[in-house]
């Protein structure tokens, strides 16, 4: 996420906007790590967008430039065009089930895609600046019609719930494919609740990926209370 190289995926373009606003942020502290500064900034940003609250311990590493191996990492993000198996693989590879991967997907009532980034055009909700568990209303609610994304021939899934065009991933579909993961998202799109509880509990996790130690910051806030 640092780095524009290797992060070069256009999926992830938007990245290089949110790393610029934070650029004066870790000016006026530099002793926090990026890790640290982005993961945090991520659970506020979803607090601060209605959802919620989950959990954040300091102590990730940033790092060092001068001594980067850099890895290939080819096919390791899930991208809209895998297979209902391989999307499945690839939350496997990080230790998440079908319920983690569903919970994690419900972020999508956020944002949008971007046609310059992407190639896909539209948001997934009616009310995309808000955390709520519309993803999987939208989901279970519309009649999803099929189309082709003319510049690139990849397909997608769209939606005139209230005359604004709603849209999904071939991914997103997936979920009302498999009938665990149906029966999850019926769960969700009727106990908002359920669904924040189960989300903060995989994005939790998903947060504190490679963190190998457990901070003196966290064992000072645990013992205090202040922090
Ligand atoms: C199968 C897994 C996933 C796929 C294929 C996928 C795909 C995508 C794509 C294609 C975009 C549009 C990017 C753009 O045009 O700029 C996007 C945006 C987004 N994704 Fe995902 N995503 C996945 C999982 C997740 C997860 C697990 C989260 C968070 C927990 C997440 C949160 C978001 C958010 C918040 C946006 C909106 C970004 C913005 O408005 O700039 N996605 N995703």
């Amino acid at each position: 996420m640092r780095l524009e190289f290797p992060e070069t995926d256009p999926l992830h373009g938007g990245l290089d906007l949110a790393r610029k606003r934070l650029e004066p942020i870790k000016k006026a502290f530099p002793s926090i790590s990026y890790a640290d500064l982005y993961v945090r900034c991520g659970v506020v940003l979803f607090s601060e967008m209605g959802g919620p609250k989950v959990p954040f311990r300091p102590g990730r590493v940033d790092i060092d430039f001068n001594n980067l191996l850099i890895v290939e990492q080819t096919d390791r993000f899930p991208i809209p065009d895998d297979s209902m198996e391989k999307m499945h693989e690839k939350f496997r590879r990080m230790g998440f089930g079908k319920k983690e991967m569903v919970a994690l997907l419900g972020a999508h009532c956020l944002g949008r895609c971007y046609k310059d980034r992407s190639d896909f055009d539209g948001p997934w909700v009616d009310h995309p600046t808000k955390f709520t568990n519309e993803f999987f209303e939208e989901l279970i609610e519309n009649e999803w019609k099929a189309s082709i994304v003319p510049e690139t021939g990849k397909e997608q899934f769209e939606a005139y719930p209230e005359g604004e065009k709603l849209l999904m991933l071939p991914t997103d579909m997936y979920l009302l494919k498999d009938p665990e993961t149906n029966e999850l998202v019926e769960i969700y799109a009727k106990d908002q609740q359920k669904s924040f509880n189960d989300f903060v509990k995989a994005f939790g996790r998903l947060l504190e990926f490679g963190a190998k130690t457990v901070s003196y910051f966290w064992f000072a806030y645990t013992m205090t209370g202040c922090f």
